[in-house]
């Protein structure tokens, strides 16, 4: 898997405030969508803003592998006002030094992926936060980028238009790499492979985001009759590799990934005389988060 680009110890810092610590990130080229999350001032932004570029750093440094095109869409793009959607599309190419085959046809079919086709030829004075960063990925999709950064790419639209989008952004990801930054974390869920989690300028986590939901959310479990019973599903479940991540002896509770659930119901369908029940915990980003950022406050 080929490295896009890694940091090593990155810091930056505004005046005597710093605001990422020692950030070692790497990006492979897996042509998927990566999470990156964090609360509000956590540093996701100006980490953004640092790999393009944009922000001087204090330390550490960023090693780019290759020639790649990077493109970003911030979460509230600003475009010259008295060009229109197509020149904006025009102007995008020309300041990335681009040409393309087919352009009219190009910008055309990206505009209408976004669903700005009818606007093409309107000024965009007067566009919506939601239709500007509509034109924003636009504009960043016609430089046929390597990886694109998406800061909060939904945060400005209604529920249709955010359904729209994240589908947008899933398509995408089948031949770009893809890095969104938000606080939308169920969106985050549906379409993200990893994630990159920031606190407070510290990256806390990065990696697999399933792994991430069994290790920070609640589990699922089996409640049984009594301890004869736990000592023996504790064995069941050893001997069929079941991961035990806890278990209550007062509650005779065993609890277990929710990513184990349906090998653990197929064990228990041949041994069920000592179950009281079994729980689902449907695993979910936005709760393992809370959670994680809560236990660090603690
Ligand atoms: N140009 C700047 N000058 C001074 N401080 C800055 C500047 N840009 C960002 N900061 C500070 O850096 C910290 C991180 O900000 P950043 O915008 O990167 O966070 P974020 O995770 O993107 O937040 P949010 O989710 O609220 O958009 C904040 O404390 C912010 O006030």
């Amino acid at each position: 898997m080929q490295t896009l680009l890694s940091t090593n110890k990155l810091t930056v810092k505004f005046k005597d405030l710093t605001v990422l610590h020692d950030i070692n990130i790497s990006i492979y080229d897996t042509k998927k969508v990566i999470g990156l999350v964090g609360p509000n001032g956590a540093g996701k932004t100006t980490l953004i803003h640092s790999i393009l570029g944009l922000n001087n750093i204090n330390g550490g440094n960023i090693k780019y592998y290759g020639k790649h095109n990077i493109a970003y869409c911030p979460d509230t793009p600003e475009f010259e006002s008295k060009l229109t959607c197509y020149q904006i599309m025009e102007q995008s190419l020309l300041l990335a030094n681009k040409t393309v085959e087919n352009k009219y046809k190009k910008i055309c079919n990206l505009l209408n992926l976004v669903g700005l086709e009818r606007f093409s030829n309107r000024n965009v004075q007067g566009f919506s936060r939601g239709m500007k960063q509509r034109l924003g990925i636009a504009s960043a999709l016609i430089l046929d980028p390597k990886l694109i950064f998406l800061d909060e790419p939904t945060s400005a639209l209604d529920p249709i238009g955010r359904e729209e989008i994240i589908k947008l952004i899933s398509d995408i990801s089948t031949n770009t790499n893809v890095i969104m930054s938000s606080h939308n974390l169920d969106d985050v869920q549906r379409i993200s492979s990893n994630i990159i989690v920031i606190n407070e300028g510290y990256i806390i986590y990065q990696g697999n985001i399933n792994k991430f939901m069994d290790k920070f959310d609640k589990n699922s479990y089996i409640s049984l009759k009594n301890d004869y019973f736990l000592k023996k599903y504790i064995n069941l479940l050893n001997k069929n590799n079941i991961i035990i991540k806890n278990i209550d002896y007062k509650k005779y509770q065993i609890y277990f990934n929710e990513s184990d659930f349906s090998n653990v119901l197929s064990i228990l369908c041949e041994y069920h005389d000592g179950i009281n029940k079994i729980i689902k915990n449907n695993n979910s980003l936005n709760d393992a988060f809370i959670n994680t950022v809560r236990n660090m406050e603690n």
